[in-house]
């Protein structure tokens, strides 16, 4: 007869259980896995994330890795959710204009991410229904049609005046500008007073940036979005983004409410009130983006939206315009400094077409003309996109891409950086080169919107593309036009010239900032 004792038998018994649990675990993990693209084998319970998380770098890298075991549709297992990983050209234009109404949705959120979308009752976070739509078209009505693309006109001419008095200022003080942080604040004031009508101070836009940025953190994908089970151990987490949102609240809702006031007047400042009003109002009754929603009628919000969702709307404005235009200008303006012939050539298409000027200014119609500064772009934007992914995208209901199971519950991740890439799509794409946007080169005809099929998409294509392109491109055209006349760009003297490392910060930026002299343009001696 065999003797077992007490501790052996306690042992036995755990063993036991764990075993259990294990194979019970492996065996639902299997079977969700079940007809899914293939992808790296995972852990039991956690799936890929551990794998991933111990990697320590942005989860793009990762992603680009494990395409090239993997190919271009795979899975990976974060925990609770599954991830569907799609990189090649002809899927993405599969799943995202050939089938876009059934890929058009978006995912799930943390009660975090719910937080600062006021529960998705924004554009970018909506799900593919009708609040979507009604936030969509008063979105493109008011802020993207052509006619208020030229009422802002006198906004952006304004905020890019003060742009070129800090850029003097700082170069007198410091003997050279950073880039990306001032072009952050123009655009930014830009589209601050698109939104509220109001020539904001820029102390206070500042401090709605850096709140923004703050939010966008407080907002990347964490372990309890992975694993729910997780969350009650990261109350304090979620307390400090309550904190944070409060502090969104106390930046914005002034000038939700002077608006308010200023549109109950009648349209006029109310000089009875005691004081100087603290946001000079400068755009007429209707003309700025919150009017529209301050009466919107939402289906499912009955009695119109409240202040907390006025304010995440007119957030999403600023956030969503904001990094992506600035990013790109810095690209662009690092290959202007590193390349003087580039620079010269752009130069002299801008002075061809308005003169030099300074106080001529540069309009929409100047630009839509200037080709060579566009192809600049074009490539800048091809080269370096500010994203490498679309936002996370979910299929509305189960469905099958390539033959695979894709469930609705499925985050759809698209790595889009890969298009422009992959050298069967174009030659030496790791190559800058403008002239492949200018006739008879091979982005000459290249369609950004991906309807003919997907070779770059800078903005995302199909359904959710990115309504307000052709705004962001507007201001980053008029914004270098304006910069490469006022200014000629070089290397800081006594400085190596600036490193074009990229580093993921919600956009792909240069890791060290960039940063360079600037020479008056002088009439007389150009
Ligand atoms: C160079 C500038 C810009 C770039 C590169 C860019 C890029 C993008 C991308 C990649 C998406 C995601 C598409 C998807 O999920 O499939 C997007 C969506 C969006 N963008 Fe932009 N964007 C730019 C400028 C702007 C500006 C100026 C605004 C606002 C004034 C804006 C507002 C939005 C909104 C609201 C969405 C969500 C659309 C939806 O879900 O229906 N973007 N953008």
């Amino acid at each position: 007869m065999m003797l077992i004792d007490f501790t052996d038998l306690i042992l036995l018994v755990t063993t036991t259980i764990l075993a259990v649990l294990w194979w019970r675990s492996f065996q639902k993990a299997s079977k969700a896995t079940d007809g899914l693209p293939p992808g790296p084998p995972g852990w039991p319970l956690v799936g890929n994330l551990v794998q991933v998380i111990l990697q320590r770098r942005p989860f793009m890298y990762v992603v680009r890795d494990l395409r090239l075991k993997y190919g271009p549709i795979f899975t990976l297992k974060m925990g609770a959710r599954t991830m569907v990983i799609i990189s090649s050209s002809d899927l993405i234009h599969e799943a995202l204009v050939k089938r876009g109404p059934v890929f058009a949705n978006r995912p799930p959120d943390s009660p975090t991410r719910l937080l600062f979308s006021c529960g998705k009752c924004t554009v970018n976070s909506a799900h593919y229904g009708p609040l979507w739509r009604t936030l969509r078209r008063n979105f493109v009505a008011e802020l993207v049609t052509p006619t208020r693309v030229k009422q802002f006109s006198w906004i952006r001419e304004w905020a890019i005046s003060n742009h070129f008095e800090r850029l003097r200022a700082e170069f007198r003080k410091t003997g050279s500008v950073e880039f990306l942080a001032n072009c952050r604040l123009t655009i930014c004031s830009i589209l601050c007073c698109i939104c509220f009508g109001a020539k904001v101070p820029e102390s206070h836009v500042r401090e709605i940036e850096q709140v923004m940025k703050e939010v966008m953190l407080i907002s990347t994908l964490k372990l309890p979005d992975f694993l729910p089970a997780l969350s009650p151990l990261f109350r304090k987490e979620f307390n400090v983004a309550k904190k944070l949102r409060k502090r969104q609240l106390d930046c914005m809702l002034p000038l939700v409410r002077a608006r308010r006031a200023f549109l109950k007047n009648g349209g006029k400042i109310d000089h009875t009130s005691e004081g100087a009003p603290e946001f000079e109002m400068v755009s007429g009754v209707g003309e700025a983006y919150i009017d529209s929603l301050f009466d919107m009628e939402v289906e499912e919000k009955k009695g119109g939206l409240g202040e907390d969702e006025l304010v995440t709307l007119c957030s999403e404005v600023m956030s969503a315009g904001t990094d992506t235009s600035a990013t790109a200008l810095e690209w662009v303006m690092l290959h202007l400094v590193l390349d003087p012939v580039v620079q010269d050539r752009v130069y002299k298409e801008v002075v061809a077409k308005v003169g030099m000027d300074k106080s001529r200014k540069i309009t929409e119609t100047d630009v839509e003309g200037m080709t060579y500064l566009q192809a600049v772009v074009k490539e800048t934007l091809r080269r370096h996109p500010p994203s490498h992914f679309v936002l996370s995208h979910a299929a509305t209901h189960d469905t099958e891409l390539a033959g695979y199971r894709i469930p609705a519950n499925a985050n759809v991740e698209f790595y889009t950086a890969w298009v422009t890439q992959d050298p069967s799509i174009w030659t030496d794409p790791d190559k800058w080169q403008p002239e492949r946007f200018l006739e008879g080169g091979e982005g000459y005809d290249a369609d950004i919107t991906g309807t003919r099929g997907v070779r770059m998409m800078p903005f995302g294509v199909g359904r959710r593309i990115c309504p307000a392109a052709t705004l962001g491109m507007l201001h980053v055209h008029l914004m270098m036009a304006r910069m490469v006349r006022e200014f000629k760009w070089i290397v800081v003297p006594g400085e190596q010239p600036p490193d074009p490392t990229e580093m993921f910060a919600f956009t792909v930026v240069l890791k060290e900032p960039l940063r360079a002299a600037i020479v008056e343009r002088d009439d007389n001696h150009e």
